[in-house]
């Protein structure tokens, strides 16, 4: 009859068990392979018995693909799978880190640090549940997210992925997980990989662990700190994560006290998967087991054999496939990596794409393609930015009764400045159509300055312009101004910053145009900036983090349709040489303190 893998009435570890013993060593070692869609293809897939794809930052099939086209590659990648001997199906992976950022159109969220000031995990629940649909409607099964680094030096190029520099708030924020996932039963043993049926995802809590905690926020550096402040700072949230039934869990790059997380075996294999009971499957970074060894991939062998042999179950290669392979091959052979390491990696990998439901529905549901930038999740992520902005400071310019925000939509004539005011691109910040994220009309969204037009009266004269000089505002008949500015979008070691300044461009147009006008500035940054020279010259400062593609939602706090409730995920410093200085510290003198957040109500 069927054979009893391929029976969905049988129990997951039953079918585990009927598949595993039918594999050879190959297609065991493929499955623990996975590579980049740029080197995948049917014939790759059916040929090598690769098990896993992955979708790097910005990879696509086209420029601008439609959900269709995605769909049509990642089947193509499945028919290959199911055309081997076992038709193990192959499970397709993708960073939807805020959104579905790799694809055009699909809806951007605010970037962690804005999810993390909003303080409301049901919110962040409900956009792990969309983002889902969304990755499903592209014919995908995995996302990279939620990364739940808890970051504690802003200098950190990643800082805007992470919900906060507390472990407590960064621990809420796991609810995304189930989100994601789906919220498993009662009954549901904890560690134990969850996926709520086919409008879910498997998820992947990252980087494992202390990728926030490294010396000056230097990315994949070292993280030097006793045990037990690991386990207290950054390793709390996987303990929230792991009974969510997360069914993945990504490798850092970084090390701790000098040895690599992808070399660790202590860490990876005696607590993680022995202690804390994780049964799902754990992914390496890209082309992180080559970095093992400095310089990168000098002794590939001893970088496959350390990785595999601390515990890591799926090799992000993501290029090299064949030499992963042969490599792996020979150190089975020879007996320096066992079967049972082999066998522990497949199982939990089968048992993920099982739980996924991989078996029963591996071809994509075309019927989800409308949910791609679907209007409920666009009014989802509106509602995120209002809840994500932080008000740092509101005031009246001397002789005016009234503090500036709330602004007036029918004021007759207003300007709308900056860098970011009209850009956005600038405004969803790094991981956004491109791995670094860009400028200009990258994807579908609103800008805050078309927010803000359509926000005010048909009367109210908008007018734009994005570096003005100190004599464009002059006699003009300005009732304020608003000044949008900040950072330029970057993602991991691009966005490493030693001195956090804000970019000079920002700074001039603040003097030239709050120098003579009312004017509220709104901050587009992925952490904390240097503010002191500059604050004073503000009547009002909202900090806007990277609010995505939805900036309607600035413009609906801005003119008081809404009132402020964020309370900052993060301390903002006054100097760079107090860092890393966080919520808690001894001699902790910050600017604004970790949780501030004005409303306008409050005079
Ligand atoms: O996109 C896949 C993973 C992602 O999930 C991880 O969070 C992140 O650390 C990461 N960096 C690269 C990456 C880094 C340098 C060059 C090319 C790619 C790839 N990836």
């Amino acid at each position: 009859g069927q054979m009893l893998y391929k029976d969905s009435r049988q129990s997951i570890e039953a079918r585990i068990k009927d598949l595993l013993r039918r594999m050879t060593l190959e297609e065991k070692i493929g499955q623990m392979t996975q590579i980049e869609r740029a080197v995948a293809s049917q014939a790759v897939v059916r040929q090598y018995g690769i098990g896993d794809v992955l979708n790097g930052g910005g990879s696509a099939p086209a420029e601008r693909a439609a959900p269709n086209v995605w769909e049509d590659m990642v089947d193509d990648y499945q028919i290959g799978a199911m055309s081997t001997r076992l038709g193990i199906p192959v499970i397709y992976g993708v960073d939807a880190v805020h959104g579905h950022n790799n694809v055009y159109g699909a809806t951007i969220y605010p970037h962690n640090i804005g999810l993390g000031s909003s303080r409301d995990p049901e919110l962040v629940r409900r956009i792990g549940a969309a983002t889902a649909l969304e990755v499903r409607a592209t014919g995908m099964p995995y996302a990279f997210a939620p990364c739940i680094a808890v970051c504690r030096d802003p200098r950190w190029g990643r800082c805007y992925e992470s919900y906060g520099e507390d472990t407590q708030l960064v621990r809420s924020m796991t609810k995304i997980i189930q989100g994601l996932q789906g919220s498993p039963p009662p009954s549901h043993p904890s560690g134990y990989p969850y996926v709520g049926g086919p409008s879910k995802v498997v998820a992947c809590a990252k980087h494992f662990v202390g990728d926030g905690g490294t010396v000056k926020g230097i990315d994949e550096n070292n993280t030097v700190t006793t045990y037990r402040q690991l386990v207290q700072v950054h390793m709390a949230p996987y303990l929230d994560a792991i009974a969510m039934g997360v069914s993945t869990i990504m490798i850092s790059y970084s090390s701790f006290n000098g040895i690599k997380m992808h070399a660790n075996r202590f860490l990876v294999t005696e607590v993680l998967k022995n202690r804390l009971g994780f049964q799902g499957f754990l992914i390496s970074d890209w082309e992180a087991i080559d970095r093992i060894t400095d310089p990168p991939k000098q002794n590939y062998t001893y970088s496959v054999l350390t990785s595999v042999n601390a515990g890591i179950d799926m090799i992000m290669v993501p290029f090299d496939y064949q030499n992963f392979i042969n490599i792996l091959t020979g150190l089975v052979k020879s007996g320096a990596v066992s079967q049972s390491r082999i066998d522990d990696a497949v199982t939990r990998i089968l048992r993920v794409k099982f739980a996924a439901g991989l078996f029963e529905a591996p071809k994509a549901n075309r019927k989800l393609n409308n949910k791609v930038g679907a209007e409920d999740h666009r009014e989802l992520a509106r509602e995120a930015v209002r809840k994500s902005l932080v008000l740092l400071k509101n005031s009246a310019r001397s002789g005016s009764s009234k503090n500036i925000l709330p602004l007036s939509k029918t004021a007759p004539k207003i300007l709308v400045a900056g860098t970011h005011a009209d850009d956005l691109g600038l405004q969803c910040g790094g991981w956004t159509i491109t791995w670094q994220g860009g400028s200009g009309q990258t994807t579908i969204g609103t800008t805050i300055r078309q927010a803000i037009a359509n926000t005010v009266s048909q009367s109210t004269q908008v007018v734009y312009e994005q570096s003005p000089d100190a004599n464009f505002v002059k006699d003009k008949g300005f009732s304020y101004a608003v000044v949008v500015i900040g950072e330029q979008p970057y993602a991991e070691i691009a966005g490493d910053n030693l001195n956090l300044t804000i970019p000079s461009q920002g700074i001039d147009t603040i003097r030239n145009v709050c120098s003579s006008l009312r004017c509220v500035v709104v901050l587009i940054s992925g952490r904390p900036l240097v503010l002191e020279p500059h604050i004073d010259m503000m009547d009002a400062l909202v900090a806007a983090w990277l609010p995505g593609s939805e900036g309607q939602g600035v413009a609906d706090v801005l003119f008081g349709d809404h009132d402020f409730v964020g309370k900052s995920s993060r301390t903002w410093f006054k100097r760079v040489d107090q860092l890393p200085m966080n919520v808690g510290d001894m001699g902790y003198d910050p600017l604004f303190p970790y949780g501030f957040g004005m409303t306008m109500r409050q005079q």
